[in-house]
């Protein structure tokens, strides 16, 4: 599967195609809904989210709530636009318009995309890169991701997410039964977090940021069981799973980081606390003791749980500007304030889980892809039952 996003904040909307879906996948716009909504949540978001609603409309491809194979267009208005219509429509403005419209960005933020982008696109006004380096063009890589988490349902893999640190506080009692269970527990969390203690403290650090015009970041983790041993391969770099996991969680707008199963601790560890030992029985087939290589080795799943954790920066906005220079004047100017979120860490592990699912959902496509979804369930089977007595 492959698929493209378009479309700037606080454009009309932004849009994907996906390409490669299968057929007789059962889809409905609330199966996309559902993600757009828990995205747009979490505490710690700015004003913009009580303006937007999102809401998919699928334009192509699924007929009667089931795909037909043909690319799946999907779309999401933002709310937004009719606030910006002359600033951000395509049509030239007149001399007068561009008076009356003066919404240049010349002061770069420290931390955004805006000064690299302007120059290397040759933009004095910075708007340009800033309305594509938003977080916004996230609502499509939610939709999309949706659609993936849908394949990988069908098949009875399952995706959870939570965060396990914002601002420095670290959730530690973060147990959980079963995939169901993490996500129904944090999901009734507002910072997305299992630990009620750290939830409390996580709060507390978001207001004070707030209180102070500044901004916090955290850590999210990822979690997908049920997936069949082998997704990925181990014969050549770009086929490795584990590293396009790596590459998606990196794209995510203010990601600085990513670790797979124990990750940076590994390094502090013997080779005998690492490795997770093989073990066999007649009705599971091959299993392990322990999970710390996350559900990788050699680039392929070994069919433990993938566990894959991101870091994200603090928000580059900030309220208390820090010190930029003005790309007009060269003066030393405190950087634009536009509004902005305060912490979005727990709105990122939904993108997390989203660009995670799309890239497993991919891969499973390609080990034991078909046009249609009940071939790709057979050759699911097959395989399992080849794995276990293997
Ligand atoms: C869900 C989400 C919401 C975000 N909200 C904001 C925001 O309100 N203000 C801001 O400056 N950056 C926000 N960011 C981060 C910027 O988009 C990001 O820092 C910027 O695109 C520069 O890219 P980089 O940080 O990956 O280098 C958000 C990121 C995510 C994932
Ligand atoms: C719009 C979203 O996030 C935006 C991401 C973002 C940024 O710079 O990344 C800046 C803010 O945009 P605005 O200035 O319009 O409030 C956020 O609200 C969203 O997540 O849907």
């Amino acid at each position: 599967m492959r698929y493209i996003t378009a479309g700037e904040s606080h454009g009309p909307q932004l849009t994907t195609i996906i390409e490669g879906v299968p057929a007789q996948l059962e889809l409905v716009a609330e199966d996309i809904n559902v993600d757009l909504k828990r995205r747009q949540g979490g505490y710690g978001r700015g004003r913009r989210m009580q303006i937007e609603k999102d809401q998919v409309q699928i334009l192509s491809g699924v007929r009667h709530g089931k795909t037909t194979g043909a690319p799946i267009a999907l779309v999401v208005e933002n709310k937004d636009w009719t606030h910006w219509t002359k600033v951000m429509g395509a049509e030239p403005l007149s001399e007068e318009e561009e008076k009356e419209v003066k919404r240049q960005v010349s002061r770069p933020r420290p931390g955004h995309a805006d000064l690299n982008g302007a120059i290397k696109y040759g933009h004095r006004d910075m708007r340009n890169v800033l309305e594509r380096s938003s977080a916004r063009e996230t609502t499509v890589r939610v939709a999309a991701g949706a659609v993936a988490k849908k394949i990988l349902h069908t098949f009875g893999i399952q995706v959870g997410g939570h965060v396990l640190e914002i601002g420095g506080v670290k959730a530690t009692a973060i147990q959980y039964d079963t995939i169901e269970d993490l996500r129904e527990r944090s999901e009734a969390s507002p910072v997305r977090c299992l630990d009620k203690e750290a939830e409390a403290k996580m709060i507390e650090a978001i207001d004070q940021a707030k209180q102070e015009g500044d901004s916090i970041g955290g850590i999210v983790e990822v979690v997908i069981e049920g997936v069949p041993i082998g997704l990925g391969s181990h014969v050549h770099y770009d086929r490795k799973l584990d590293a396009k996991l790596a590459a998606a969680m990196m794209s995510i707008n203010a990601f600085k980081g990513v670790e797979i199963g124990i990750g940076f601790e590994a390094a502090r560890r013997p080779g005998s606390q690492v490795h997770d030992e093989i073990t066999w029985n007649e009705e599971d087939g091959y299993s392990r003791q322990t999970n710390n290589l996350g559900g990788f080795e050699g680039g392929m799943t070994t069919g433990m749980p993938i566990v894959i954790r991101g870091v994200m920066k603090p928000i580059p906005t900030l309220y208390k500007p820090l010190q930029s220079v003005d790309i007009d004047t060269k003066e030393p100017f405190a950087a634009s304030i536009e509004r902005s979120d305060s912490c979005a860490v727990p709105a990122a592990s939904v993108v997390a889980e989203s660009v995670i699912a799309w890239e497993v959902a991919n891969a499973l496509l390609e080990t034991f892809g078909a046009d249609r979804v009940e071939a790709i369930s057979e050759n699911i089977e097959r395989h399992n039952e080849h794995a276990r007595k293997f």
